[in-house]
């Protein structure tokens, strides 16, 4: 997925300019930077969901030219904060909320097929919540409800997954499971975008992008001693970053 000179808007503003960023096929990438950078924004631009002008390209094709329905075949996004009970529908069982991800592979008014449900508890396997499925969402933890959410995201089967803050409310058990099961979709050839609060996760990925007010700040390999040295100056100098065993940790100054 590449950008070029995009601007991201809400309303008249533009609350993100001039992206050119290039986030790497089958890898994993994370979009860090304080609050209000416009990470969030970045993500519903890039789920179709805000206005935005300049270009996108999936694979070298144009954003534009998907139909709606391939985009959503194409992008599967996990929204910021979609973890109440509101967002997740009281009245749906678990097994239905999910099924809802399953929805751009459905005709008009047709039965959910084999592979649907076939889709929908490999999902909910993986995120550990199959056990919940005759459930309904208020009747769910924080941490349950996101890993619905995180069920919902997987069953659409997307070449690309947009990801908000997907650890929020896991504990630590179930933040492996979700490292695990990066993993295993960048083995199947997914890309995967995430929004991470937690520096030491953001820096398992392969890809950093660091956004500040409005306009990107750098972007490059979690490896690269550029990178680290560009995340500390993001947080004004007050990170640093540590070698712990094979992973990068970032401690307060
Ligand atoms: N619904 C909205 N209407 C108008 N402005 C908004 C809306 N949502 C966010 N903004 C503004 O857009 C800018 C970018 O917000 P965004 O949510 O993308 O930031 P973020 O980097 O994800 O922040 P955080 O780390 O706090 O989640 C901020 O200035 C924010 O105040």
């Amino acid at each position: 997925m590449k950008t070029r000179q995009l601007n991201i808007y809400r309303g008249p503003c533009a609350i993100l300019t001039n992206l050119n960023l290039d986030i790497p096929r089958g890898k994993w990438t994370s979009v860090i930077g304080p609050n209000g950078a416009g990470k969030s924004s970045l993500l519903q631009a890039m789920a179709g969901l805000l206005k935005w002008d300049g270009s996108i390209t999936i694979d070298e094709v144009n954003f534009s030219s998907y139909s709606q329905k391939d985009l959503a075949k194409k992008v599967a996004w996990l929204d910021q904060g979609s973890n109440t009970a509101d967002e997740l529908g009281d009245s749906l069982s678990v097994y239905d909320t999910v099924m809802l991800g399953r929805l751009p592979h459905q005709g008009w008014l047709h039965l959910p097929s084999e592979a649907d449900h076939t889709s929908i508890e490999k999902a909910l396997q993986q995120t550990d919540a199959w056990h919940l499925r005759h459930r309904l969402s208020q009747a769910l933890s924080g941490g349950e409800r996101q890993r619905v959410l995180l069920a919902r995201l997987l069953a659409v089967d997307s070449d690309i997954l947009l990801m908000d803050e997907p650890l929020a409310n896991l504990d630590p058990p179930h933040q492996a499971d979700f490292m695990k099961w990066q993993r295993d979709l960048m083995g199947q050839g997914k890309t995967l975008v995430t929004v991470l609060h937690e520096i030491h996760f953001a820096l398992r990925a392969d890809y950093l992008i660091m956004l500040n007010k409005g306009s990107l700040h750098f972007q490059g390999s979690s490896q690269d001693p550029k990178t680290h040295q560009a995340l500390m100056a993001l947080f004004d100098g007050r990170i640093r970053l540590e070698k712990l065993g094979n992973d990068w940790v970032a401690l307060p100054n």
